[in-house]
This record gives structure tokens, sequence and C-alpha cells, in this order.
């Protein structure tokens, strides 16, 4: 993520990563602020054995598209919701790549992070059986409350 003030949000994705069982690490790096930095871990990604990348940034939310311009790993972007501009900023921001570089970029705020991590979590069940079970349980469990949801109304 861009910055700590951004971890309210993401912390939605990781949690949702803990809940599947999917192993990832979280930091703060920033395009604007460490360009330096953002380059060699986006470079190193790929050794380093990261498999997908969520990048949530806010405003001028350079980040997820300068990491998908340096790896080839799948990036996904979520826009974090500004206090000007309600996060629209960071949607345009993250959602208009030019065509060749893309970012997988979901909806604003904490539903996105947590869409961003079960995307992720597809992806790496596409090779990883243990996964699919676990959001086909997922899935299931979600229904169930859902229908339980409307059996409580009055
Ligand atoms: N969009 C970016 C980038 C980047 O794209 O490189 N680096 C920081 N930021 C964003 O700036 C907002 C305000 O950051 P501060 O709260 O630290 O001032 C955050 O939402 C962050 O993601």
């Amino acid at each position: 993520m861009g910055s700590k003030s951004d971890w309210s949000t993401m912390k939605a994705a990781a949690d949702q990563l803990t809940a599947l069982g999917v192993g990832y690490t979280k930091q703060v790096i920033s395009a604007h602020r460490m360009p330096d930095e953002m380059f060699h871990f986006a470079e190193t990604a790929r050794e380093n054995g990261l498999k997908v990348i969520i990048a949530g940034a806010g405003g001028a939310a350079h980040l997820p598209g300068m990491i998908a311009a340096k790896t080839t790993l799948p990036v996904i972007g979520v826009p974090v919701k500004t206090r000007t501009l309600n996060g629209i900023d960071s949607l345009l921001s993250i959602v208009q790549m030019p065509g060749g570089v893309p970012v997988a970029t979901v909806a604003i705020g904490e539903a996105g992070a947590k869409n961003a991590a079960l995307l992720a979590a597809e992806i790496l069940a596409i090779e990883d059986q243990t996964l699919q079970h676990a959001l086909t349980a997922f899935r299931a469990a979600q229904a169930q409350a859902s229908r339980e949801s409307s059996d409580a109304l009055d």
C-alpha cells in the first residue's frame, strides 16, 4: 500500500487472505515517495516468491500501475477512498491503464480490498486444490448467510 493510512482499507484484504489460509506479506511502498525501492520491489517480486500483488493506493494512485510496469506477475489494484474526492480519483488513476500493462481494478474501499484478496486466491487456486476447496466453502457459507438473513426479514 502507498501509505500506512491505507491500512484500515487494506486490512480487509489481509483478513480475507488469512481466512482462506493464503500466506502474504504486507508493506508500505510508494511510487511517489520511494520510487527506487518501489522499482526494486517490483523487479525482484517474482524471484522473491510472490505470485500475485495486491496494490492499494489513494488519490493520484500510480502505485499499482507502476508495479505492473515492472513485473509480469498479476497486479490487482485497490482504489482507496479519499476524503476530498471519495476515491473516484483513486479509481480512475488505477483503472485507466494503457493497453499492454494490465492492472485488475476492484471497487473503491474495503469491499474492493476484500474482493482483491478473493481474486488473488482464485488465481492461486488454478493450481491449488486445497485453495479451490477453501473458496468453494467460502461461497457456500456466504450463500447460507444470505439465505439466513432473508429468513430473518419480518
Ligand atoms: N497514491 C499514493 C502513492 C503512489 O501511488 O505511489 N503513494 C502514496 N499514495 C497515497 O497517498 C495517500 C495519502 O497518503 P498519506 O496519508 O501518507 O498522506 C494514500 O492513500 C496513499 O496510498
